[in-house]
């Protein structure tokens, strides 16, 4: 058996620099990987894919981004072998965490290694942009900058482990929704994405705190006007730099560690929403065999 645990990511800036011809927007996206994860573990069988989830708010079918990377992998390989998934999800659903995009990511990786697949980094990254514009970045992980739809990756250098508070507001954001809401408000802000990565490359921790920005935050803002309260009370909760990650809802804050980052989770009223507290990450997945069995 093989496990295999799937890392959330956090959207640093994000911002739209273009409409692509088939309605996909030209993203500029720095990302960062989180420890926040889910845990997949893949147990072989002789044919047939099979999933089963602790979420009540996911379907174990085709529609689950876990089946459908298996399946694109049978489809591609001609590969005959099963598999029995289970999915353990800790990754708030449909949040901006990129949850399914980490789990598609974290099937790739590991079915490659179960079913002795032997396809290279780069054939997994094909494969995963079919699967959606967050997978490719999901397979690779850290601190990236990520421009096209997601799919075109340039590794920055890694952050410390610095400290993340996450607020899940209880609201139901789809991502394509908050795009085409984008394409009718089309808001002014945009981030100033080469400084953040002069930032980085500098390990200028308030520098990157104060360059939060996400061109999106003010169109799911207008949905849903919940998401400025939270910002003002991580602010107000002690966090170094605040924003919405992805197409929201989520709100991250920054502290110094992840201890801090703690701290100022416990301030927070509960009433907020889902709070978890994590660290940065330097990678995304994290393969294991288990019961010394493969
Ligand atoms: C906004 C972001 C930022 O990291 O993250 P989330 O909020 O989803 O976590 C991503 O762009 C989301 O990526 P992902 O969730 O993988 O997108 P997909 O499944 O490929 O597409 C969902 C929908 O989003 C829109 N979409 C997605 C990516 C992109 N560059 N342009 C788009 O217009 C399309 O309408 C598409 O139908
Ligand atoms: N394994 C999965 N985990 C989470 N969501 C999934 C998964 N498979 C399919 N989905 C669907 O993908 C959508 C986006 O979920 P998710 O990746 O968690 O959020 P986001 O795109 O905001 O980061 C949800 O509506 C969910 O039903």
């Amino acid at each position: 058996m093989l496990e295999a645990l799937a890392r959330a990511k956090i959207n640093l800036t994000l911002d739209i620099t273009g409409l692509l011809p088939d309605g996909y927007h030209e993203l500029e996206t720095v990302m960062q990987s989180i420890a926040l994860c889910d845990r997949l573990v893949f147990s072989p069988r002789p044919q047939g894919i099979e999933l089963q989830t602790d979420s009540p708010l996911l379907p174990s079918g085709p529609e689950n981004l876990v089946y459908r990377a298996a399946e694109l992998l049978q489809r591609v390989t001609g590969c005959r072998q099963g598999v029995h998934i289970f999915l353990s999800k800790n990754i708030p659903v449909a949040a901006g965490l990129g949850g399914g995009s980490a789990d598609a990511a974290a099937t790739l990786a590991a079915l490659n290694q179960l079913w002795s697949l032997g396809l290279s980094r780069e054939e997994l990254l094909v494969l995963a942009a079919k699967l959606g514009a967050d997978v490719p970045f999901c397979l690779v992980g850290g601190t990236v900058l990520a421009r096209g739809k997601g799919e075109l990756l340039t590794p920055l250098k890694p952050l410390p482990p610095l400290g993340v508070v996450l607020v899940t507001p209880p609201l139901a954001a789809s991502t394509a929704q908050i795009y085409r809401e984008y394409d009718r408000l089309l808001p002014g802000i945009h981030p100033d994405t080469p400084a953040m990565v002069a930032a980085i490359e500098r390990q200028d921790v308030p520098a990157v705190a104060a360059l939060l920005e996400n061109t999106l935050e003010p169109v799911t803002t207008s949905l849903y006007p919940q998401v400025t309260a939270v910002k003002e009370a991580l602010k107000a909760a002690g966090a170094l730099g605040v924003v919405m990650s992805g197409s929201g809802p989520t709100v991250f804050g920054l502290s110094r560690d992840e201890e801090e980052a703690r701290r100022v989770a416990g301030r927070l009223n509960p009433g907020l929403g889902r709070i978890l507290y994590t660290r940065f990450c330097n990678h995304a997945i994290k393969l294991a065999v288990i019961n010394g069995c493969r």
